[in-house]
C-alpha cells in the first residue's frame, strides 16, 4: 500500500479533539524524525508542529498548512482501521490533510528548492480555534512566509478534481451557545412552572425567522442548531435548556445584524417564557478571501497538469481558521475532490484515498514551480 494512505489510515484511527491531538502531534514527530534532517528545522506549539525547511538559496518562505482534529462524532463506517477512539472521528478529512502534507514534506526533504518552505500543523481548526494563537506565535513571527496555500477536501467532487475561486471562498462564523434557565416542577403542574422545553422550542423556531425575514436575500447567512439538551426524565417539567449552534455569513456587516436578531428574539423569548437567558458566541473564525492573482495562477498551473480538473466554484457557507492566516498573508485554499457518498461531518464519511496522491503530485509540483521562481 502507498506510503501516504497508509499514514491517513493510522491517523484514522486516533482522532482527536481540538488542542488534545497529543497523539497525533506524537505520530507526525516520529515520521518527521525519520526524514532527512539536515535541511529542516522542527518546533511544536501546543499541539502543533512547525517544520521549516531551508532553501537552497532563499528569496521567500512558502507555507502549506494542514489541520489536526478530529470531530466528537461516533464513526459509523465499516473500514477496517476506523476510530479506535470511542465518539470521534476524522469526519471533515484531516487525517487526508495531514499526509498530504506529509507527502509533500517528504519530497522536498529529499529534493532541496531554492526558497524556504514552512509545514503548519495546526491543532483545533473544528474549535476553538489553532490558526489564529498560531500565527501570532513567536514562532511565525520569526518565521512569517510571503505566501500560504491550504486544501480541504470535497466529498461532493470526483478525484482528480479541484475546485476554488478568486476572493471570497468561506464563510464568517460565529458558534452559538444560548442557556435558558427557567422554573422546573412536576409534570403535572405546569402553571407553577416556566417549561425550558417548551421555550427552547420556541426559540428553535423564532431564530429561523431570522434569515428568512432579516436577511438581504441576496446576502447569504445560515443559522443552525446542531444540539438541543434540557430535561432529565419524561414526567419532569425541565428548569434549563441549552442550545448549540453555528452562524454563517457572507459578510461581517451580516454577522452583526444577525447576532443583533439573535439578541432582541433570546430578549423575547425570555419575557414570554419567564426565563433567564445568557448567549456566548464561541469561537468565531474570518472568512476565508482568496488572494485573486495567486489563485488565478494556481487555477492556469494546476489547468496544465493532464490528470486534473478545475473547477471554479461558488463561494460555500462553510468556516475554516485558515481565513485568519490568509487575512495576514497571500495565499489561497482549495477543494479537493475525493467523492463519497457521504459528506463532510457525516459518520459515514469514505474519501477516496486515490486522491492523497493526486493531491501530493500537484502540491509538488506547484511548490516546486513556485519556490525555483
Ligand atoms: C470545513 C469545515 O467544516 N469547517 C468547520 C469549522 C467550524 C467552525 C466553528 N466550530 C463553527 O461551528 O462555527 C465548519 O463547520 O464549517
Amino acid at each position: 500500500m502507498n506510503k501516504f494512505v497508509s499514514i491517513r489510515r493510522d491517523l484514522h484511527q486516533i482522532p482527536e479533539l481540538g488542542f488534545q491531538e497529543f497523539k497525533t502531534q506524537q505520530y507526525l514527530l516520529d515520521y518527521i524524525a525519520t526524514l532527512p534532517q539536515e535541511r529542516l528545522e522542527v518546533r511544536t506549539w501546543r499541539t502543533g508542529i512547525f517544520v521549516k525547511v531551508h532553501g537552497v538559496r532563499p528569496t521567500k518562505m512558502i507555507a502549506y498548512r494542514a489541520d489536526m482534529d478530529g470531530l466528537p462524532i461516533e464513526e459509523e463506517t465499516d473500514v477496517p482501521f476506523r476510530s479506535r477512539h470511542e465518539g470521534k472521528m476524522h469526519a471533515c478529512g484531516h487525517d487526508f490533510h495531514m499526509s498530504i502534507a506529509l507527502g509533500v514534506l517528504t519530497h522536498f526533504a529529499h529534493h532541496p528548492i531554492r526558497d524556504d518552505l514552512l509545514f503548519i500543523f495546526q491543532p483545533a481548526e473544528e474549535g476553538p480555534g489553532g490558526a489564529l494563537p498560531m500565527l501570532h506565535s513567536d514562532t511565525m513571527k520569526e518565521w512569517m512566509p510571503d505566501m500560504i496555500v491550504a486544501l480541504h477536501i470535497a466529498p461532493e467532487y470526483p478525484v482528480g478534481t479541484i475546485a476554488t475561486k478568486e476572493g471570497l471562498l468561506f464563510a464568517n462564523t460565529s458558534e452559538l451557545f444560548i442557556d435558558l434557565k427557567g422554573k422546573g416542577g412536576h409534570a403535572a403542574f405546569p402553571h407553577l412552572a416556566n417549561d425550558m422545553v417548551v421555550a427552547a422550542c420556541a426559540l428553535v423556531m423564532q431564530l429561523q425567522s431570522i434569515v428568512s425575514r432579516n436577511v438581504d436575500p441576496l446576502d447569504s447567512a445560515v443559522i443552525t442548531i446542531g444540539k438541543l439538551t434540557s430535561g432529565t426524565v419524561q414526567n419532569v417539567i425541565a428548569e434549563h435548556a441549552r442550545l448549540e449552534g453555528t452562524i454563517r455569513t457572507l459578510s461581517v456587516a451580516s454577522m452583526e445584524k444577525v447576532k443583533e436578531r439573535i439578541e432582541a428574539i433570546v430578549r423575547g423569548i425570555e419575557a414570554a417564557y419567564q426565563c433567564e437567558a445568557t448567549i456566548d458566541y464561541g469561537s468565531m473564525y474570518h472568512q476565508v478571501y482568496n488572494d485573486e492573482a495567486l489563485t488565478a495562477e494556481f487555477m492556469s498551473f494546476a489547468e496544465q497538469l493532464p490528470d486534473i480538473r478545475v473547477i471554479r466554484c461558488k463561494e460555500a457557507m462553510t468556516g475554516e481558521d485558515f481565513g485568519y492566516m490568509l487575512a495576514e498573508i497571500p495565499g489561497f485554499m482549495f477543494w479537493l475532490g475525493v467523492d463519497s457518498p457521504h459528506g463532510l461531518h457525516h459518520a459515514k464519511l469514505t474519501p477516496d484515498e486515490r486522491a492523497i496522491d493526486k493531491a501530493i503530485a500537484l502540491l509538488t509540483s506547484y511548490i516546486a514551480w513556485k519556490g525555483n521562481n
